[in-house]
């Protein structure tokens, strides 16, 4: 029997797995998603072998796969291509940490519990990250699984960047900004050096574009802050949340529209961002193949509020050296990556369309002030080194 990992990532859009043998260093066995959860599933396969396999998971009655659907399934893929493999360790990526998770923790039944209570903080992503944890509790007690935050990595920010300018009785309470998709951060953070030396040692905007999206500004390769704040529907508009929105405009749906909170939550969370400002889709690759107007409109709207937070973030480090970009926009949407580009050259950043359409992994010119990069961010294997960690 080899012994593995296996690590579990549960995105909003996606849940993404990876089966790690333990020993001499971590080799890496099969690794596979089903992603559109929401829109049109599919799961994707690579096999020891190196074999892609790929299958639409659309449910009969064309409804929508979701979390539950998702994760039936790759239970039961593992199930079923899982011989010779003996499971040691799950690590699974929790979304919020809040105020007492600051770095990864054994996730026994009662951290669990204490973790769930900040399900309404992240709804799109806590239940469905705590909810193969308590299964495979009650399959298998005994083994050792570990929650991974999203949080963790921008605990350390300057006090300043973590503040509301709330009463202190309520900022007390925890109700601060946390940041998320940490785990990616921390990747491009420990990966950075080997695309840029002046990245890693300088002040770098990474901005991780996925069906969740957030930019974090990093120096000396640690986060000094983050667009997302208390839960993960703020900043960047995404592919089914608002982002930045004035706190005033969540009292005039309640007092002037009589929306209750359920209804509220909906909105900013499943009904906004680019699915809602379109009418068509919260997928980017739809987006950019529409030549309707309210397509185009979602798209403008999510480059131009990119462009506004990397404003913010170079004033928070008072200068750039480098912006990457990552995740599933960042990473495969040249388009989106040019139009940001070209918003914020006053910063100095010069694009070199060719790399850039070539998918980087340096995307700018050789002579440009600030440096310009694709690097795919890798959260599953993140999540594997702090369990690792953890494990001893
Ligand atoms: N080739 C592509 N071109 C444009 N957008 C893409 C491409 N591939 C993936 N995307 C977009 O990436 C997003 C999903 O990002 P991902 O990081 O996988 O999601 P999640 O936040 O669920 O982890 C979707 O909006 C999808 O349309
Ligand atoms: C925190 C978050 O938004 O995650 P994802 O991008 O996976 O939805
Ligand atoms: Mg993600």
């Amino acid at each position: 029997m080899i012994d593995i990992i296996l690590v579990l990532n549960a995105g909003s859009s996606s849940i993404k797995f990876r089966v790690f043998e333990v020993g001499a260093g971590m080799k890496l066995a099969m690794r596979g998603q089903v992603d559109g959860l929401y829109t049109k599933a599919s799961f994707r396969v690579v096999d020891p072998q190196g074999e892609v396999t790929r299958t639409e998971l659309q449910p009969p009655d064309g409804g929508e796969l979701g979390h539950e659907g998702a994760i039936a399934h790759i239970g039961d893929f593992l199930r079923g291509h899982g011989e010779g493999y003996s499971v040691v360790a799950v690590g699974h990526r929790v979304v919020h940490g809040g105020q007492h998770f600051t770095s990864a923790v054994l996730a026994t039944p009662a951290v669990v519990d204490e973790l769930d209570k900040l399900s309404p903080l992240a709804p799109l992503h806590q239940p469905h990250n705590l909810a193969p944890i308590r299964i495979i509790h009650r399959r298998r007690p005994e083994l050792p699984q570990v929650a991974c935050f999203d949080t963790a990595f921008h605990r350390n920010q300057p006090e300043v960047a973590q503040a509301y300018a709330l009463p202190a009785s309520i900022t007390d309470l925890g109700v601060r900004r946390y940041g998320f998709h940490g785990l990616s951060y921390e990747y491009i953070a420990s990966v950075l050096a080997d695309y840029s030396p002046v990245a890693a040692a300088g002040r770098t905007v990474v901005a991780h574009l996925g069906n969740g999206a957030s930019m974090c500004a990093m120096v000396g390769g640690r986060s000094v802050a983050s667009t997302m704040g208390f839960t993960a529907v703020d900043g960047l508009p995404m592919g089914t949340r608002c982002g930045n929105l004035d706190p005033g405009v969540i009292l005039y749906l309640i007092d002037a529209l009589g929306m209750d909170t359920r209804g509220v939550a909906d909105l900013i969370y499943r009904q906004s961002g680019l699915l809602g400002v379109s009418g068509v889709s919260s997928d980017m690759r739809e987006l950019l193949h529409s030549d309707d107007a309210n397509a185009r409109a979602a798209v403008d709207l999510f480059v131009y509020r990119i462009a506004r937070e990397l404003g913010s973030l170079v004033a928070a480090m008072g200068g750039i050296d480098a912006l990457v970009f990552t995740a599933g926009i960042g990473e495969n949407a040249s388009a989106v990556r040019k139009r940001v580009a070209s918003l914020v050259g006053w910063c100095g950043l010069d694009l070199d369309d060719v790399a850039n359409e070539a998918g980087g992994p340096c995307i700018s010119k050789p002579g440009s002030r600030v440096g310009g990069w694709v690097i795919p961010t890798d959260e599953e294997s993140m999540i594997a080194r702090q369990t690792m960690a953890l494990m001893g």
